[in-house]
Parts: structure tokens; sequence; C-alpha cells
């Protein structure tokens, strides 16, 4: 395959770019960060971690630390953690995180390795930076529809309410824009009983409308001093302007951000809340494409996943169906003509099954659609490329392909349940996961951090700095041994030229760290 021909799709070349000529030596990146600490990057204020930033000096133990609010209101009070008279923790061994409790990011290592990069751990402090009494916490939800939402909202109310005794706790309706348009809502324990079997968001959400000004002139206005963010990557860079503003005013309040998208392609943390939940739900829609191609001659079933710009979705429902036998995602290229080709591997699988499921990830393929369509480049009210619908432009293609080419009429079943997907209630995993994180994002701002994001690293929740999470979008690794699960679990054609191959696999034996 001349490799002229490939057009490097955008996601690919990311792909590529995402395995970095970066040297090894961490020493170098401790250094780096201790000498250009990223923008939220506090200064100690505790002993201990100025204890462990000392020790860094010699074995590049580097923390990313995430601010406190005695950072700019040195004066600030601490108050006992109501905690300690709390019925429910009395009885926990350790209910106290100590200041010098950290989370590594990196876990596989070897003997000589730096110990790299490590997070705040999350959960409650002896001391917190509020009076249960004054507190009065906010609430918003910001960007697209993820399992769980509803979740998090009720357990931020409810942590709020029967571990710290918050009572003051108001719901800004319709993300961003409702802290200057429109009335908030109180939210109690009982006024969020039961949201969590609901999808979608009871606060309602939108894109666009972020006015850092108007917003914490509003937060000042109202006397709210925490606020609690879910969102995306969007709103997450939101969150970072809102806590830099209400650091610059001097004003004592908490600023948390609870990372949120059914893309999960966010950074640093594990895996975003309601992504199993889609994952589970993209089952039913696989099923049924499966189920109606099997049942007819030259059956070809498509189903469009979420997935603006990272395939996850697609890649794990496919790899969990096993009735699919072709995964496309925005990070691998792929191409329908000639050897090697989408066209070549479908006619073999026709003729051997009889029928075929494709499973296509929405943000895959766009440079192939802008090419015969004509290009829209709007975008959303939060500035996000609006995406081609790749979907019916590839059933299109297909069906062309057996009529005119192959002479073979199929039958074609397009599924699209995106929407479908990320408006359902959070199943039991992701109902957890949403309470820890709520717990989590609550411990944190009581004892006073602020400019900080929540989620698990490794499976421990940690307190992130806002800007690691939004400083680049989590995709796929096609050099990782997950994709090569997917390859081998479907047989479908790698579209990497073997030309192409020998690039990546050589990148690959430099062994090089992918960021
Ligand atoms: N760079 C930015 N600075 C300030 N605000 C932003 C920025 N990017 C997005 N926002 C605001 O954050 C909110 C949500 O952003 P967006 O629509 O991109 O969704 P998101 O948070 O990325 O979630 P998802 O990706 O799950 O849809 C919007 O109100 C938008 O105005
Ligand atoms: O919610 P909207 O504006 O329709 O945007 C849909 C987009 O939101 C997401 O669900 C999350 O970003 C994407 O997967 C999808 O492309
Ligand atoms: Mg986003």
């Amino acid at each position: 395959m001349d490799l002229s021909t490939i057009s490097l799709s955008s996601s690919l070349s990311s792909s590529l770019n995402q395995l970095s000529l970066r040297p090894k030596p961490a020493s170098l990146f401790g250094i780096f960060l201790r000498n250009n600490p990223p923008p939220l990057f506090s200064r100690p204020n505790h002993r201990p971690i100025a204890a462990a930033l000392q020790q860094s000096q010699n074995d590049d133990f580097v923390l990313e630390d995430v601010p406190h609010l005695t950072n700019f209101l040195p004066n600030l009070p601490s108050y006992p953690n109501p905690l300690h008279s709390s019925q429910a923790y009395s009885i926990v061994k350790n209910t106290f995180v100590s200041q010098e409790d950290v989370v590594a990011q990196n876990i596989v290592i070897r003997k000589d390795n730096p110990r790299g990069v490590h997070f705040r751990r999350a959960g409650p402090r002896e001391k917190v930076y509020f009076k249960p009494e004054e507190v009065r916490a906010c609430i918003v939800t910001c960007g697209g529809l993820c399992p769980g939402i509803n979740t998090v909202i009720r357990e931020i109310v409810c942590g709020l309410n029967n571990m710290y005794g918050v009572e003051d706790i108001l719901g800004i309706e319709e993300g961003y824009r409702g802290f200057y348009s429109k009335n908030t809502v109180r939210l109690t324990p009982k006024v969020v009983n039961d949201i969590h079997k609901r999808g979608g968001t009871l606060l309602r959400t939108s894109r666009g409308g972020h006015d850092t000004q108007k917003i914490v002139d509003n937060i000042a206005d109202r006397g709210i001093n925490q606020v609690y963010i879910i969102g995306g990557d969007g709103t997450q860079r939101g969150a970072a302007r809102i806590y830099e503003e209400v650091e610059k005013r001097g004003l004592h309040v908490a600023v948390a951000g609870i990372p949120k998208t059914i893309d999960n392609d966010i950074a640093v943390i594990d895996k975003s809340f309601g992504f199993d939940t889609a994952v589970e739900e993209a089952q039913r829609a696989i099923n049924a494409a499966h189920v109606e191609v099997e049942s007819v001659e030259n059956g070809v079933g498509i189903v469009k996943l979420m997935g603006r710009y990272s395939g996850f979705i697609a890649m794990f429902a496919t790899l969990a169906s096993r009735d699919v036998d072709c995964c496309l995602i925005p990070e691998s290229p792929f191409y329908l003509e000639g050897r090697g080709g989408l066209y070549e591997f479908l006619d073999q699988r026709l003729k051997e099954n009889g029928h075929l499921v494709i499973v296509i990830a929405e943000g895959a393929g766009q440079e192939y659609v802008a090419a015969e369509v004509p290009a829209v480049n709007q975008k959303d009210a939060s500035g996000n490329k609006l995406l081609l619908d790749v979907g019916p432009w590839l059933s299109d293609k297909i069906k062309d392909h057996f009529t005119k080419a192959q002479k073979m009429p199929i039958n074609m079943k397009y599924i699209d349940p995106t929407y479908m997907i990320r408006a359902i209630p959070s199943n039991a995993a992701d109902n957890i996961y949403c309470t820890l994180l709520a717990h989590s994002v609550v411990h944190g701002a009581m004892a006073g951090y602020t400019g900080f994001t929540v989620g698990p690293v490794n499976s421990r929740h940690a307190y992130i700095p806002i800007s690691r999470v939004t400083e680049k979008q989590k995709t796929v690794e096609l050099t990782g041994r997950m994709w090569a699960r997917l390859l081998a679990s479907t047989n479908q054609p790698s579209f990497i030229s073997s030309d192409l191959e020998g690039v990546v696999q050589g990148i690959d034996s430099l062994n090089i760290t992918s960021i």
C-alpha cells in the first residue's frame, strides 16, 4: 500500500505524537516540576510536604500539590473536623488522612526507577477551614450528559449534611450561565433523596456561557463559599479560571471540580464516572444489531457510539460484546479501498459468516466524511467542533460497495444509540464510584483545598491540580495492549500499512513512555 495514499488522520498523528521522544530520567522531570511548577502548583503550606519535597532532591519523588486557602489567606483559622464526634466514623481506625499520604501516579516501576509523580490522597483531614454553620455551598453541572451526575449531586448534598452538618446548599441551574441568569434552588437530603435513580441532571446543564467575572461576582454577592463544579474537560478549564479569579480577589471560597464525561477522555484519573454504565448499555445496541444481521442473508450491522476524540466507549463495548467484527475509533485511521482496506475485510467476513457487525465511534473517519460532504466547521456553544455524522456516511459507502462493485445485495441495519446510552441512570458500580467521588470532594473543600479536581489514580482517590486534567485529552494508545486485545478479538485489519507499522514499532522499541 502506497503510504502516501494514507493521509494520516489527525487522530493517528496525535496518537503517534503521544509517544514523545522525551528522555527517560525523571530527575530532569522532577527538577523541571520544582523549577517550573504548573500554574496551580502551590507552595507547600504543611511541614510534612515541604519535607517530602526536600526528600525529592534525592529520589525524584515529585508531589504535584493542589492549592490551599491558606496559600493566599495565611491567617485563616482552622477547626477540629466534626467527624471527630461522628458516631458513624468513631469506629474507623484511621478516620483522618495524614498530610503525608500521597498516591503514586506510576505503580508499574522497576527497582531503580525514580518514584515519579504523586498526588495528595483524598479524604477527611484532622482540621477543617470552615465552620459548618457558616458554609454556603453550591453545585453546578455543565457539558454533555453522562450516567451518574445525579448521584454525584445527591452524595455531595448528603455528604455535606450528614458528615459535616452543613445545611445551606444551593443548586445552580443550567450550567455556568445559571450563576448570573437563574435563581438558585435549595438542595436538602430530602430534595435529592431519589434523584440517583434518574438519568440526566436535576440542575440541568448547558454549553457556553462561561463569564468568569460575572460568575465570581455572583459567588461573592450570594455569599457562596464552596463551589462544586461537575463537568468535562471544558468545564474544568472554566473551574480553573474561577479558582484563579477567587484567589486574585482573596475570597474565602473553595473551588472544586468533579471530572465528568461519557467519553472518558479526562487525563490522569483511571476512568470517568458513568463510563462503565455507558459500556454496559452499549451492549444492548450491539446485541440488537447482531440479532438482526444473523437473522438475514448478508446482514451488515453498524452501531455508532459516542466518543468525540477518544474511542474508549467503542473499544470497551467491542471487547465486552465479542459479537463485533470491526471497531473504528477516532485515534486509528482506516481506509476503504485496496489491500488491507475495510471493503476487502468486509467481503471476506461476509463470505465466511454471512453477517457482520461494525462499531464506530462518532469521531472516527471525520476526514473521510469531510472529503465528501461540504465542510460545516460549525462549533457548539462551548467552541467544540461539531462532528460530521460518520454513521450514515459509512452505511451508504458500504451499501454502494456491495451493490455496485460486488453486485451482491446486503441487509444494512444501522443503529445510533448515542443519546440513549448517556441519558440513563448510573449502574450499581458507578453509584458507588460517584459516592466516593462526592465524599472525596467534600472532604477536600472542607479541609480548605481549592483549585483541585478529584478522582481515582490507580484506584485510590486523590486531589489533582485542575491543570493536570485539562492539559490534554486522554486517547486510546494504538501501541497499547488494550487496543491489541481488541484487534485480536475482532481479527480486523490494523489499517496501519507495513510501512507505517515499522514506524510505530520503531517508536515502541525505543521504549519511549507515552505521555
Ligand atoms: N477554556 C475554557 N474556559 C472557560 N470555560 C470553558 C472553557 N471551555 C469550556 N468552558 C465552559 O465549560 C462548560 C462546558 O464545556 P463543554 O461544553 O466543552 O463540555 P465539557 O465540560 O467538556 O463536557 P463534555 O465533554 O462531557 O460535554 C461550558 O459552559 C463552557 O462555556
Ligand atoms: O450534548 P451535545 O451538545 O449533543 O454534544 C454531544 C457530545 O457530547 C459528548 O457526549 C460528550 O462530550 C460527546 O460524546 C458528544 O459528541
Ligand atoms: Mg469536553
